[in-house]
């Protein structure tokens, strides 16, 4: 289980995160939306362990991130697609996770067919790599350690159609098969497909949280996203 306990982090004069409270349970995919700056990324590297929340507590199966014992073989994240060093191939960085995670050299094989990179482009650099190609690949390192939580910052960026049905269709089968699901998205009829729970975040506030079905309400996701946030702009000014 992911939970965010109260959660805050100010930056100098930025209140980036303001008392953000929700749970992601085993076998469920939640969508986490919110505009540009509302706080998505920073929620995840709190929670990921890459920054510190400022007063309230981030954990996954009840413990901080990085108080886990093996994060990575319990823990997937993929916060930031472009991360991987460009000089490497696709193989090479899933050779190298393998290793660091003390997984066989298989599970780097099994892993980039999981994902769909072929044997071609396995062994590319990074750095020619498209932007869903890192998406998949991302994906992939983050899903090495067979990990019972995923922690993923706008994973359908850049995937094609086919690409999006793709990883619809992974994290569904994640899910059922008892992962607990975390992503962060622009795209609102992709979480609207892919997610059964929604946490929408504007201004470093949880606006709503509940369902797709409670959220949509007949509307559509979009509508009441739309919404909240020209809401929670007003009461900003
Ligand atoms: N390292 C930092 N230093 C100062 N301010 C920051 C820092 N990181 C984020 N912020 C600020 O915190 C707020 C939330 O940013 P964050 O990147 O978490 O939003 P986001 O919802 O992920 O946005 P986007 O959808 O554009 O990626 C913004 O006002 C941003 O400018």
């Amino acid at each position: 289980m992911i939970e965010f306990d109260r959660v805050s982090k100010t930056y100098k004069q930025v209140r980036a995160l303001d008392e953000v409270s929700f749970t992601v349970r085993e076998g469920s995919v939640t969508g986490f939306l919110g505009p540009n700056g509302a706080g998505k990324s920073t929620a995840l590297r709190v929670l990921a362990g890459l920054s510190r929340a400022t007063s309230g507590a981030a954990t996954v199966f009840g413990r901080p991130y990085v108080e886990l014992e093996c994060p990575g073989l319990q823990v997937g994240t993929l916060l930031d697609a472009g991360a991987q060093h460009p000089g490497r191939t696709g193989r090479e960085v899933l050779t190298l996770g393998a290793m660091l995670l003390g997984l066989p050299r298989s599970r780097a094989e099994e892993t980039l067919e999981l994902v769909g990179l072929t044997g071609r482009e396995s062994g590319r650099a990074v750095g020619g790599y498209s932007l869903g190609m890192r998406q998949r690949l991302g994906i992939g390192h983050a899903l090495l350690g067979r990990p019972k939580a995923l922690i993923l910052d706008e994973p359908a960026n850049g995937l094609d159609p086919q690409g999006i049905q793709w990883m619809r269709t992974l994290l569904r089968s994640l899910a059922d098969s008892g992962c607990a699901v975390l992503l962060s998205s622009h795209l609102l009829h992709e979480v609207e497909q892919i997610a059964d729970h929604v946490v929408m975040i504007g201004r470093g506030r949880v606006l709503a949280q509940g369902t797709v079905a409670e959220l949509g309400g007949g509307r559509g996701l979009e509508q009441t996203f739309l919404d909240l946030t020209a809401t929670a702009d007003r009461s900003a000014r």
